[in-house]
């Protein structure tokens, strides 16, 4: 087994409103966040990422279970580990007149960082050239990027995200995604959550998928996709004979009772279930309808994401 930044095992919160209602939140979360890398803890909202989040790091106490961060019990032994991890669970409050290098200069001597190392994460966060402005008038992108240097100014092995990118602009999201595949490829451990799944599967080494507060599939982004047993083919039907529209509707029908499953996109069939592409072939030749075009389709993390938490009457959200 990998060496583990962070375990939990039958991980359990229920909250109570204050109405009296129970709001199971995680219910059995089974973690494992491999040492090194980034690690993205995925799950539509309300999963329970947060929660889990919140108990990893003591802000909420859990049910049941247990947890563990770099081999110390946590909470109890969190006085331990807190020393080797940086987390942003909300916004962290800067002075707005105050410029971000002055704002981070604060936070070291408050810490007992040595000043120094202020340029070093401005530099590893790319707002060196900004540092000197002030904090007000950074971009939000920038501000979530500062937060991120505040977390680095102690040398974390360990940093946690919570969905980091929310609320900014595609440019926003890429520089924060450069800065996670930084931090993972400097051999620190990122645990990053989203519900966006298009943007971790470009920076995640391994991921976890969550729905209802349980682990339903984790690995390296490979390793989910392929355990997903999809096999999807992008298909078109060209016979010269006879109406296009009528034999996509013949071909799903025969491949439908072979027990695949078929979606009907413009003038191609999306063939899903297939344990070979020439299957597809075969059984539309047989009934003498031929494929002019046939395109494996690799599946990406968000349609397994879909079908994982659809089947928990989750869907994703974007
Ligand atoms: N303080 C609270 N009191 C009551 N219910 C809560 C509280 N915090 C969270 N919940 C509920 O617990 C469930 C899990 O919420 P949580 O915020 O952990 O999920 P999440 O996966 O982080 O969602 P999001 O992506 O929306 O942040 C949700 O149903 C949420 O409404």
């Amino acid at each position: 087994m990998p060496d583990l930044a962070i375990r939990t095992q039958a991980l359990r919160k229920t909250y109570r409103t204050r109405r009296g209602r129970r709001v199971v939140a995680v219910q059995g979360l089974d973690l494992e966040v491999p040492v090194g890398g980034v690690h993205g803890f995925l799950g539509p909202n309300g999963s329970g990422k947060t929660t889990s989040i919140r108990m990893l790091l003591g802000l909420v106490r859990a049910d049941a279970g247990t947890m563990m961060v770099f081999d110390q019990v946590v909470p109890e032994h969190l006085p331990d580990v807190v020393g080797r991890v940086g987390a942003i669970v909300e916004s962290p409050k800067f002075f707005p007149t105050f410029s971000g290098r002055k704002n981070l200069e604060l936070l070291a001597d408050a810490i007992g960082t040595p000043r120094g190392r202020v340029g070093e994460v401005l530099e590893e966060t790319s707002l060196g050239e900004r540092g000197k402005d002030k904090f007000k008038t950074y971009s939000l992108g920038m501000k979530q990027r500062l937060a991120i240097a505040a977390t680095l100014l102690k040398e974390p092995e360990l940093l946690i995200f919570d969905e980091p990118t929310n609320g900014l602009d595609p440019a926003g999201i890429r520089e924060i995604r450069e800065t996670m595949r930084g931090l993972g490829e400097q051999g620190r451990t990122v645990l990053v959550s989203s519900h966006i799944l298009a943007e971790v599967e470009q920076v995640a080494d391994t991921v976890s998928i969550i729905g209802h507060g349980r682990l339903l599939a984790s690995g390296t982004v490979a390793e989910v996709i392929g355990g997903s047993g999809r096999t999807t083919v992008k298909v078109a039907i060209d016979s010269p004979l006879g109406d296009p529209a009528a034999q996509r509707e013949a071909a799903t029908r025969i491949l439908t009772a072979a027990g695949l499953t078929v979606r009907a996109e413009g003038n191609y069939l999306f063939v899903d279930g297939a344990e070979h592409p020439a299957d597809v072939t075969r059984r539309l030749a047989q009934q003498e309808l031929y494929v002019s075009e046939l395109i494996p389709v690799r599946a990406d993390l968000e349609s397994v994401f879909l079908e994982l938490t659809a089947d928990q009457g989750l869907g994703g959200t974007r």
